[in-house]
């Protein structure tokens, strides 16, 4: 019979054994891109800062550069009075050095001249004749930013498997980082149904339905930073999809299939991963709701992935989200990536989790600011993750967590 039997192995092991028999993290291709059209994928190499940050010690406020230990103590009631020394031009290298117990004016971005460590703020001053009154005092360093003092010539800015996007693409660019190398994965997607017809019909004969689960899992894949292809619809047919396989692996490290992973005369996936060269099917089915009739495999030398994903639309998305994506980073970055992005967090649950003892189970969660609620769904709803911030996760010896219980949460 096809599809999963009862040997259901627990996620982690399952992504441990899928790791070992196919030497996961493989050696990897990169595509070399610059900075600038690096947005959303992830970095296949250490990025080290060519230049220090700031390149010259800076202001940050509009006022007078000062040394610290000439403001000691100053305050309204006392202030202390230094010698105006001129001001500092803006976007110019100067070499201008602060005499002691001189004052220049500088504006917010000026370079901070030579023996300076600090600055006051314009609205704690007031200009008298050749003297600058200084009304507070200021600590070393205080309104001010050090050559280097974030960023040193030579620190690691960028990591191997760090997503790529507004957090860290500009600080690269910004410290003159040009090219970088890209993790070049090819995934290719293939969903299976005599009943499945493209997302775009207008109109669906019955019994048919719309391909949804080829769209999420692209857009899920774009947003955890790996690029995926859509190879098309294969009807419940061994020898149709043995050859879809076929055609798409020699130009894709991950073949995805959804649907035809259970148990009927008409899912497949099962018996085309039993063909496979070493090690072939390596998972029949894992201990987890959704998900269980998930099947994982690969070939060895050609380091190809390949996963059969339930065809139901949520199960589909949240065996991506807590398998496939693991197995990817898992892929790129060994066991150390998943564990770095694979966290749960601890949230209050705001409503009762039910569970069941046995089997690991995730349930969509709505964020409140006090904590989460369930989404109640079942397996085949296209629609139930809309404005959900993750994944709930009841552990295997997990039974129902009760109202103002700890549930970890997998943020999407
Ligand atoms: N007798 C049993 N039946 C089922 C079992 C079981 O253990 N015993 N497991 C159930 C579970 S759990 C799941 S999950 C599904 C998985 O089935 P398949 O992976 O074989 O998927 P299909 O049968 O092909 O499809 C299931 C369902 O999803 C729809 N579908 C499929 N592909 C898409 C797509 N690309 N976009 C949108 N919807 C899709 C399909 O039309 C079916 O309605 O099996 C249970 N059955
Ligand atoms: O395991 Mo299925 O994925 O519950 O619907």
């Amino acid at each position: 019979m096809a599809g999963v039997t009862e040997e259901l192995i627990g996620r982690l092991e399952a992504l441990k054994m899928v790791c070992d028999k196919l030497a996961f993290p493989i050696a990897l291709k990169h595509d070399t891109v610059s900075i600038k059209e690096a947005f959303g994928m992830r970095l296949a190499r250490e990025v080290k800062s060519p230049e220090p940050f700031p390149s010259f010690s800076r202001s940050l406020r509009d006022g007078y550069a000062v040394r610290s230990a000439d403001v000691i103590g100053a305050s309204t009631s006392s202030p202390v009075f230094l010698k105006k020394c001129g001001t500092i031009p803006m976007g110019r290298l100067t070499d201008e050095s602060l005499p002691k117990e001189g004052a220049m004016q500088i504006f917010t971005g000026g370079i901070l001249p030579q023996n300076s460590d600090a600055v006051v703020m314009l609205e704690d001053t007031e200009e008298s004749g050749p003297w600058i009154e200084i009304r507070k005092s200021v600590m070393p360093g205080e309104n001010v930013i050090l050559k280097g003092e974030e960023v040193k010539s030579g620190d690691i800015v960028g990591s191997p498997g760090e997503l790529l996007d507004f957090r860290n693409v500009p600080a690269i660019a910004g410290l003159g980082v040009d090219r970088i190398d890209t993790v070049g994965l090819n995934i290719g997607i293939l969903s299976t149904g005599d009943e499945i017809v493209d997302i775009g019909a207008q109109s669906v004969p019955p019994g048919c339905v719309r391909d949804v689960n080829s769209t999420m899992l692209q857009l899920m894949l774009k947003s955890y930073g790996y690029r995926s292809t859509f190879l098309g619809i294969v009807p419940d047919d061994l020898e149709m999809l043995e050859m879809a396989v076929k055609n798409a692996l020699p130009e894709n490290d991950v073949v995805i299939l959804s649907g035809g992973s259970s148990v009927s005369s008409r899912d497949f996936c099962l018996e085309v991963m039993e063909n496979l060269d070493a090690p072939g099917l390596i998972v029949r089915g894992v201990n987890m709701r959704p998900g269980k009739p998930t099947l994982i495999g690969g070939i060895k030398e050609k380091a190809k992935l390949i996963i059969s994903l339930p065809g139901h639309p949520l199960s589909c998305a949240i065996v991506a989200r807590v398998i496939l994506v693991p197995l990817l980073d898992i892929m790129i970055g060994g066991m150390e990536l998943y564990e770095k992005n694979f966290m749960p967090v601890k949230m209050k649950c705001l409503d009762d989790f039910i569970g069941t003892s046995g089997i690991e189970e995730y349930v969509p969660v709505i964020l409140r600011t006090d904590g989460v609620l369930p989404v109640n769904s079942k397996s085949g709803y296209i629609s139930a993750l809309r404005g959900t911030a993750g994944l709930g996760m009841l552990p295997i010896n997990t039974e129902t967590l009760r109202k103002g219980e700890e549930i970890g949460v997998i943020l999407w």
